[in-house]
């Protein structure tokens, strides 16, 4: 039996989902279309975690081109519509999301989504893996505050649920991640696997995990003493 915290809150890339190939097959296929590219699977997973705009940034950049804001308004809206053709196809769960996922449904303990990722995205994945209810509230990347490593998504999603950030843990996978709990007050777990451009030990996570199986025989040493 589960007794702390009172939420969980996940991010989505990286942590509960390994949705690495279909953003490396879109992103080659935009920059194919400037005769660029392409990228390697790990040069793309290196660009996750601040959002799909951000991601285009890097991945021109790191193809030899740097893009101006309106340049790179453009890109974005055509990576748009490439990404979401290829949303589900190659994407899998990351190991273990299902049961850590299951285990804090059944002891009742409410959960959100905060996710960098655009908003086109979200619902279709979550969807497809059937993880729709396990989520009454979901924070992504058009819900008008800034993103992570701000603490305001995840700010936002405690509100939403009415729980306090020293009842909450934050699950994720990224620098990015790390921040936004750290800045927010709320316990941090992080889980390898996922696409990390700094080593995981260095992030200063209350626990780092190898999957998320390990999720709930975790919880119990973290819950505050007394
Ligand atoms: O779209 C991204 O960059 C990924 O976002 P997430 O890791 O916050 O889910
Ligand atoms: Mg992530």
């Amino acid at each position: 039996m589960i007794s702390w915290p009172k939420a969980v809150l996940f991010d989505f890339d990286g942590t509960l989902i390994d949705s690495a190939l279909d953003i490396h097959a879109a992103t080659n296929m935009l920059l194919a279309r400037d005769g660029l590219g392409p990228l390697s699977l790990p040069d793309v997973k290196a660009m996750i975690g601040e959002g799909t705009r951000k991601l285009v940034e890097r991945a021109f950049a790191a193809a030899g081109r740097s893009l101006d804001d309106a340049e790179l308004d453009d890109k974005y809206g055509q990576m748009v519509p490439l990404y979401a053709a290829n949303l589900t196809k190659l994407t899998q769960l990351m190991p273990g999301t299902t049961e850590a996922l299951t285990a804090l449904q059944r002891d009742k303990v409410a959960m959100a989504l905060v996710t960098n990722k655009p908003d086109f995205a979200i619902a279709e994945i979550l969807e497809h893996f059937d993880l729709a209810n396990y989520f009454p509230v979901i924070v992504g990347g058009e819900s008008g505050v800034p993103h992570k490593p701000a603490p305001d998504m995840l700010y936002l999603a405690l509100e939403k649920l009415g729980v306090e950030a020293g009842d909450a843990l934050f699950v994720g996978d990224s620098p990015a991640d790390a921040r936004s709990a750290q800045a927010a007050n709320m316990k941090l777990v992080l889980v390898e696997g996922g696409y990390s451009r700094e080593p995981l030990e260095s992030l200063g996570a209350d626990v780092v995990l190898q999957d998320l199986s390990e999720l709930e025989a975790a919880l119990a040493r973290l819950a505050p003493k007394g």
